[in-house]
């Protein structure tokens, strides 16, 4: 599926800008390019790539909010936009940014409106809500007007109003924002219990690598709308891992050090960090180090998560087709 958005073209000059106000011309801007995926019940899915990548609009497309310019989608076998009640049903979605709850409302009363809306029985809606309240820890500000909510408050009541019909689909947005650590491994422990005990299938886009090393196996990168990656979180590391370094102390000053086939990223007089070739491993630099030098320190640094997506986002495109959540 693609989706582009029709934007009006500014220009880089004052003179473009002022006659655009006149005369306004339009461009078009491709959010997302030919996507094509295939999600399974029960799998969660981490949907990842910088900012502008196209994931919100991903989401938007799969939840209905948005029609696909070209392609198709389908979730549960059906578009989104055209059965939009059964779509309800079958789907919950949380956009961190933005509340779906009634702002001046107590968030309980949002539920049970909710609760209402879908047709929840009673002895089902005081179970969830007790299940809800023992992981969120939403009882103590339930009672508050939304508004009032800080922003970690606010979005777990959302992530409540969001699966209080228990759809099988939920797609999540930027879910954990602004909440603090304890209560993100409370989330996170909820949303692992309805994959794993409760086989929903939920979509998750973040920009928290622990999140993503936590929750998922299967990771789909976006960059500039297509595309780039889409497999296991073990796979991406095998095959973009950053390259490791190693940090090296000198016992007083010492000329610039050199180690064949090894750059040298940092030197001050005392102190060097070394760069291995993507592959290859240190103990021979090690070794070699420590027969030539005399070293008071030495420490070997892995590349990060956050260095291994940058090396991701690099990646190259795939194909186009129908994406669908069946
Ligand atoms: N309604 C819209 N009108 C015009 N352009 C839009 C609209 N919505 C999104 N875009 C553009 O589409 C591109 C993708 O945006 P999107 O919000 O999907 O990115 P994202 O990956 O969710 O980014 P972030 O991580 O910053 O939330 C961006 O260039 C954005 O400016």
């Amino acid at each position: 599926m693609s989706k582009s958005f029709r934007v009006t073209a500014t220009g880089e000059r004052r003179w473009h800008r002022l006659r655009s106000l006149i005369a306004p011309s339009y461009e078009w801007r491709e959010a997302v390019k030919d996507v094509s995926l295939t999600i399974d019940y029960g799998e969660f899915v981490a949907l990842l790539g910088p900012n502008g990548a196209g994931k919100s609009t991903t989401i938007k497309l799969l939840t209905g909010i948005l029609t696909p310019t070209s392609g198709e989608l389908l979730v549960g076998g059906r578009r989104p936009t055209e059965d939009r009640r059964r779509n309800a049903e079958l789907i919950g979605v949380v956009f961190g940014q933005r509340t779906q709850l009634w702002w001046d409302l107590p968030a309980l009363d949002s539920l049970t409106l909710l609760r209402d809306v879908f047709g929840v029985p009673a002895p089902d809606f005081r179970k969830r809500l007790a299940e809800f309240d023992r992981v969120l820890e939403l009882s103590s500000f339930w009672r508050t007007p939304v508004r009032h909510l800080s922003l970690g408050q606010r979005v777990r009541c959302d992530l409540a109003a969001a699966i209080i019909h228990d759809p099988r689909v939920v797609f999540l947005d930027e879910p954990t924002i602004g909440m603090d650590v304890v209560v993100k491994e409370q989330v996170r422990e909820f949303l692992r219990h309805q994959v794993e005990k409760r086989g929903r299938t939920v979509v998750l886009t973040t920009h928290d690598m622990v999140e993503v090393e936590k929750l998922t196996r299967r990771v789909v990168l976006v960059n500039r709308g297509t595309v780039v990656f889409d497999d296991t979180i073990d796979e991406l590391k095998s095959r973009h891992a950053p390259p490791q370094r190693i940090s090296v102390s000198f016992d007083g000053a010492t000329s610039r050090p050199e180690i064949r086939g090894v750059s040298v990223t940092e030197w001050d007089g005392h102190r060097a960090t070394f760069q291995l070739a993507p592959g290859s491993t240190p103990q021979g630099v090690v070794r070699e180090l420590t027969e030539r030098y005399e070293i008071t320190d030495i420490s070997i640094r892995e590349g990060d998560l956050e260095e291994l997506m940058r090396s991701a986002y690099r990646g190259q495109s795939q194909t186009a087709g129908t994406t669908v959540v069946q």
